[in-house]
């Protein structure tokens, strides 16, 4: 019998509070009076004049695995409650859990499938939920089973109350919207509680909606874009997390702007969930400080 793998003694601590001095000292004290050795830090203050400030801690320390009930204990009475903190950690083995929303387009479902696979994203990914049957194949060539959830206007609600159920089911963490092409209710975002990220194939705030290449050919821009960023009710409004541009000349069209979008779509979707994986991002308002 394989022994339970020990739960990591490497974490990361992610905090955001109201900027005082000494926040940085009452955190490094209290990891060292606890034995733990910091092996990488960040932090950034909105405003040294009563802003908000915002940390990122990765540290070690032995046994860790056994004694988390009582460290996160321990940390929230000493430091994050006087300190008014809003506060995580994340153990580094457990790989988090991600459904991915998919519609008809695979590039960005792939790239992310093979990602994972290649071990650059440290997630599980228990489902893909479709509202199409196209990319089922896909799906299980790469042994992720692939639920088809059909949406119409007429059975929006019924639908989103199936995907929350099987992803509530399988333990969701956070979801992906791959060029997923359904818009979110409110309800939705409100019911499954915990993070969506989406790719947007524009370099926003430009060209909100479902046809931004179109907007992008009749406006003659000479870049296009793609963002990634939290999923808010108000549509493609949410805090960014990664964007990226190409050049583009007078000679595209609609369908070659799509063509060369599709690449930096795929690279800025996987830069975004990288980081949000690894506890890189924390919201602030309707934006992001992304570390
Ligand atoms: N609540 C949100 N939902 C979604 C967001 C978002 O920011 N907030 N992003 C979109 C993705 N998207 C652009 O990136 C987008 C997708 C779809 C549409 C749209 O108009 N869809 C129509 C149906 C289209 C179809 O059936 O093919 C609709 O939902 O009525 C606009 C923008 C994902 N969801």
């Amino acid at each position: 019998m394989t022994a339970v793998p020990d739960v990591p003694n490497t974490a990361t601590l992610t905090i955001s509070c109201p900027d005082r001095q000494g926040i940085v000292a009452a955190v490094s004290q209290f990891l060292h009076n606890h034995g733990a050795n910091i092996i990488h830090s960040d932090q950034h203050s909105t405003d040294p004049e009563g802003g908000t400030f915002f940390m990122r801690m990765e540290f070690h320390l032995e046994g860790l695995g056994r004694a988390r009930e009582s460290f996160e204990r321990a940390f929230a009475q000493v430091v994050a409650e006087p300190l008014h903190m809003s506060w995580q950690i994340s153990y580094a083995i457990q790989p988090k859990r991600m459904a991915v929303l998919v519609s008809r387009y695979d590039h960005c479902f792939l790239d992310l499938l093979w990602r994972k696979r290649r071990g650059e994203l440290n997630v599980e990914i228990p489902l893909v939920i479709s509202n199409h049957e196209d990319l089922r194949r896909d799906a299980e060539m790469f042994g992720v089973p692939f639920h088809v959830v059909p949406v119409t206007p007429g059975n929006k609600a019924e639908a989103e109350a199936e995907q929350i159920r099987l992803m509530h089911e399988a333990g969701v963490e956070f979801a992906v919207l791959a060029r997923y092409m359904q818009i979110l209710s409110g309800e939705f975002l409100r019911a499954f509680g915990r993070p969506v990220v989406n790719i947007h194939h524009s370099f926003l705030p430009a060209f909100v909606g479902a046809n931004p290449y179109r907007a992008a050919f009749n406006r003659g821009v000479k870049l296009i874009g793609a963002t990634s960023h939290y999923v808010t009710e108000e549509l493609d409004a949410g805090p960014i997390i990664a964007q990226d541009v190409v050049p583009v000349t007078h000679r595209e069209t609609p369908e070659t702007l799509m063509r060369l979008g599709r690449d930096v779509e795929r690279q800025v979707l996987a830069r975004a969930v990288k980081a949000h994986v690894e506890d890189r991002v924390l919201v602030h308002g309707n934006k992001t400080v992304v570390f």
